[in-house]
């Protein structure tokens, strides 16, 4: 979508914006880079990820919601105006509580433990990806080092916010029997809480940057910051989704649970994975039934008709290649961009293995 007034070129940023249109701007800025577009939360909010892929999304957000305050601090030491920081100091207390149990990161520990976490495991940080904290601590670097101005500014992502968090609610409730209402209860806060300080900051910037220079400083903190969320789940997707690389010591499935199964049932439960190399189990094989046309899947005592996209992926599946391997192949044939039929490849594979006709 192109707001009306799209982010300036080179020339037109030499041209002081009036307030409307400065504000149009940042606002075309969120159309293009907030991480409402990010294909993880695409599959996040459409209830295509398995119970781990939502765990491993509870999990690194913790480290978000838990450097937010520290974040606010940061930007609260820079403030030199008493009514300025009185402003301000709300959001700490709004994460951080007024006591024990109460506030925001309270309300996201009850949020992971009700994706199944321990919470002290949660608390210990410790599986959290290497590039969720580079990225979250590039936001306080940020808000440290630079103007005042662009650090409101960078905050700025929360005018987009109440969007994206009514369409998560919305979806991770219809399409996940894991999920309940008291596990997403943080959300329901954030809805008052964002609009109040994102109207305050976006006050704040229209009237602080008063020059074409301070104008681009406040698009390039916000386009930063779309940057710090959108990294974020590069980074959970790369591990968890596709190629699904977990780096060593990142949280793998079934660590950091409560009363959980062996790992070996949560292994047996869990959807495929890009680096997973499918095979057909003892007793299925992929056969061309001759007389009537059509290739078919013959297991003991069942015959699943096929479609051509799942023939094609079936010649493919051997024990060696992994999904990845096979998207691979497959781009090469359809001249198609190999990750992104891996997504549908794993889609059909997962509903194969659901019918037991095929195992990792
Ligand atoms: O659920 C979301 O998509 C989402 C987005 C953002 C955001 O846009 O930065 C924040 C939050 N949630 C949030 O819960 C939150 O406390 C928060 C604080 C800030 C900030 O930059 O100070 N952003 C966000």
């Amino acid at each position: 979508m192109n707001a009306v007034f799209p982010t300036p070129d080179t020339a037109d940023s030499q041209r002081l914006l009036s307030p409307a249109e400065l504000e149009a701007a940042l606002r075309d800025i969120g159309a293009r880079r907030y991480h409402n577009l990010h294909p993880f939360h695409r599959l996040l909010h459409d209830g295509k990820l398995s119970k781990d892929q939502v765990r491993a999304w509870a999990l690194n957000r913790y480290y978000y919601q838990a450097m937010i305050p520290v974040k606010d601090a940061a930007v609260l030491a820079r403030m030199t105006d008493a009514s300025l920081r009185r402003i301000w100091r709300q959001r700490i207390v709004d994460h951080d509580g007024d006591h024990e149990g109460d506030g925001g990161i309270e309300r996201w520990l009850k949020l992971a433990e009700g994706v199944g976490f321990d919470r002290d495991y949660v608390l210990s940080t410790r599986g959290i990806l290497s590039a969720t904290k580079f990225s979250v601590e590039a936001y306080v670097h940020f808000v440290t080092e630079k103007t005042l101005l662009e650090a409101i500014a960078s905050s700025l992502t929360e005018m987009f916010s109440p969007t994206i968090i009514s369409e998560r609610v919305a979806g991770m409730l219809k399409n996940y029997d894991f999920i309940t209402k008291e596990t997403l209860a943080y959300f329901d806060k954030r809805l008052t809480q964002a609009p109040r300080d994102a109207d305050f900051a976006l006050d704040y910037v229209k009237q602080h940057a008063t020059t074409p220079e301070l104008q681009r400083k406040a698009m390039a903190a916000l386009t930063f910051k779309c940057n710090v969320l959108w990294t974020q789940l590069d980074a959970l997707y790369f591990a968890y989704v596709s190629p699904g690389m977990v780096p060593p010591d990142a949280w793998q499935p079934g660590e950091g649970l409560v009363n959980e199964a062996s790992p070996a049932r949560v292994g047996g439960n869990r959807k495929m994975a890009a680096g997973d190399r499918p095979r057909l189990p003892r007793g299925v094989r992929l056969r061309n039934d001759e007389t009537r046309g059509k290739w078919v899947l013959l297991a003991p005592e069942r015959t699943f008709d096929l479609d051509d996209n799942a023939v094609a992926v079936l010649k493919l599946v051997d024990g060696a290649r992994s999904v990845a391997d096979i998207a691979d192949e497959l781009g090469k044939t359809y001249a198609a961009e190999p990750r992104a039929i891996e997504a549908d490849i794993l889609v059909m594979l997962d509903g194969l293995a659901e019918k037991r006709v095929l195992e990792r």
